[in-house]
């Protein structure tokens, strides 16, 4: 039985010199319109939803950062947050609280959750790549793998068809579909060749910043371990930063240079992974890593 510390951890960032890539401070989303009781920080929740109102608290000021080519993992359990909070950083969702900045806009000077939609658009499009676990959510199914990854590269604002079709080409290539399938639809693939799609897709611009929602979950294990190897494959070559979402430790034992977990919406432990395998503090924390043994 899991006792939940109901305290966040605050965060310090002890681990890299480097400038950020993206910092996420106070990052809050609640559904609901709150009520006086649970606008108090010390307000007991009944997990993460407010016994007065009802409000559902689905992240609570959650802060990170990611450095240049680092793999930063967040773990929970089913409702702890995870998905929203990633959706809150690719504007699929907007905070109701928080501050992102993201050093490849405006030099890391604006909060990107108040720039125009417009200007939140172009960080989608050529600063950020998102890999959702559903495919559905990031694939045409009956566009060509081609014409899927040409899609980003338009809206980023690439018009030359020769090149579209050339990086296109690259990318199935690094991403292992054979070439003679680029024209087929991502509906006539396999869950596996379909992630693998998404993430050529999600890499068409070069983005600096890779967000990854559960990109495994529901493959069978010999093709999980697969798009495991590509994901780290692609930040040994190509060094981009990326977020790992994931309930399974395994997973992010496996990725993740550090590792934040979740639980009802707060961070309740972060650091780097290796120190959270061999010593979690948090009460849930070590229920997952004894999981592991
Ligand atoms: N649109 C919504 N309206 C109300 N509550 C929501 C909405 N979306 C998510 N929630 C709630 O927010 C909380 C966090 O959900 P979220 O999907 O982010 O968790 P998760 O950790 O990603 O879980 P899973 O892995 O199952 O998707 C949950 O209590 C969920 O019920």
């Amino acid at each position: 039985m899991v006792t939940p510390q109901t305290t966040p951890v605050p965060v310090e960032h002890v681990f890299c010199d480097d400038a950020p890539v993206l910092k996420v401070c106070g990052l809050s989303k609640r559904f609901g319109a709150g009520c006086p009781y649970c606008a108090d920080p010390r307000a007991e929740l009944e997990r993460n939803i407010c016994p007065v109102c009802g409000t559902v608290h689905a992240v609570r000021n959650v802060s990170l950062e990611v450095h240049p080519g680092e793999i930063l993992g967040i773990v929970g359990e089913s409702g702890s947050g995870k998905s929203t909070l990633m959706q809150c950083l690719y504007f699929d969702q907007d905070p109701t609280e928080g501050d992102m900045r993201v050093a490849a806009f405006d030099g890391g000077a604006a909060n990107c959750f108040d720039v125009s939609r417009q200007q939140q658009r172009y960080i989608r499009d050529r600063i950020f790549g998102m890999v959702y676990q559903n495919p559905y959510l990031g694939l045409r199914m009956n566009f060509s793998s081609l014409s899927n990854i040409a899609e980003k590269q338009i809206a980023a604002g690439v018009r030359d068809v020769h090149h579209m079709v050339k990086r296109g080409e690259e990318l199935l290539e690094r991403v292992k579909i054979p070439l003679r399938r680029k024209q087929d639809p991502p509906r006539a693939f396999s869950g596996g060749m379909q992630q693998r799609v998404q993430i050529a897709k999600a890499l068409s611009n070069e983005p600096p910043m890779l967000f990854l929602d559960e990109v495994t979950t529901g493959l069978d294990l010999s093709v999980q371990a697969r798009v495991l190897d590509l994901i780290l494959q692609l930040r040994r070559d190509l060094g981009v930063s990326m977020v790992v979402v994931s309930h399974d430790l395994g997973v992010i034992r496996l990725l993740a240079d550090r590792t934040i977990v979740m639980l009802d919406g707060q961070v309740i432990e972060h650091g780097l992974t290796d120190q959270i395998m061999q010593d979690p503090q948090h009460a849930y924390t070590q229920e997952l890593v004894y999981s592991l043994l």
